[in-house]
């Protein structure tokens, strides 16, 4: 399993925990809504990092990032595979449209 998959599992796990002993419990405990505001949040302080050029601090914030999007996808019991699943249609998409591109013969 990859490390994102290992912590959408965690984070669904905080589900109805109790908000006191987790973060994530608590961030979940506060609704959908704050979720996806924080994602929102979080995306814009990766936008600021990636427009300075600040190398690590990008990376630092694409954690923060990628980990409050699982939250929010989590918030509204929407699945990672079914996100993947999505990407992998789309690639398998994008092969047709080359093939179809590619000169006969
Ligand atoms: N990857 C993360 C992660 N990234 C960021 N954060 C938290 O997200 C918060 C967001 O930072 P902010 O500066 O916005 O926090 P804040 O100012 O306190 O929040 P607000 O008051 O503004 O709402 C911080 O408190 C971080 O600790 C994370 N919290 C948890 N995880 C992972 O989730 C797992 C479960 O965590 P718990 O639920 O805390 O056990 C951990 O093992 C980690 O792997």
């Amino acid at each position: 399993m990859s490390i994102l998959h290992d912590l959408a599992v965690t984070i669904e796990a905080r589900k109805g925990a109790d908000p006191d002993s987790s973060w994530t419990a608590k961030l979940l405990a506060k609704g959908p809504e704050k979720c996806a505001e924080k994602f929102g949040e979080e995306a814009i302080e990766a936008i600021i990092e990636a427009v300075k050029g600040d190398r690590a601090k990008l990376t630092s914030e694409a954690a923060d990032v990628l980990y409050h999007f699982l939250v929010m996808l989590a918030a509204r019991d929407v699945a990672l595979d079914d996100v993947l699943a999505e990407l992998a249609r789309r690639q398998g998409l994008s092969g047709i449209a080359e093939k179809a591109a590619r000169p006969k013969g």
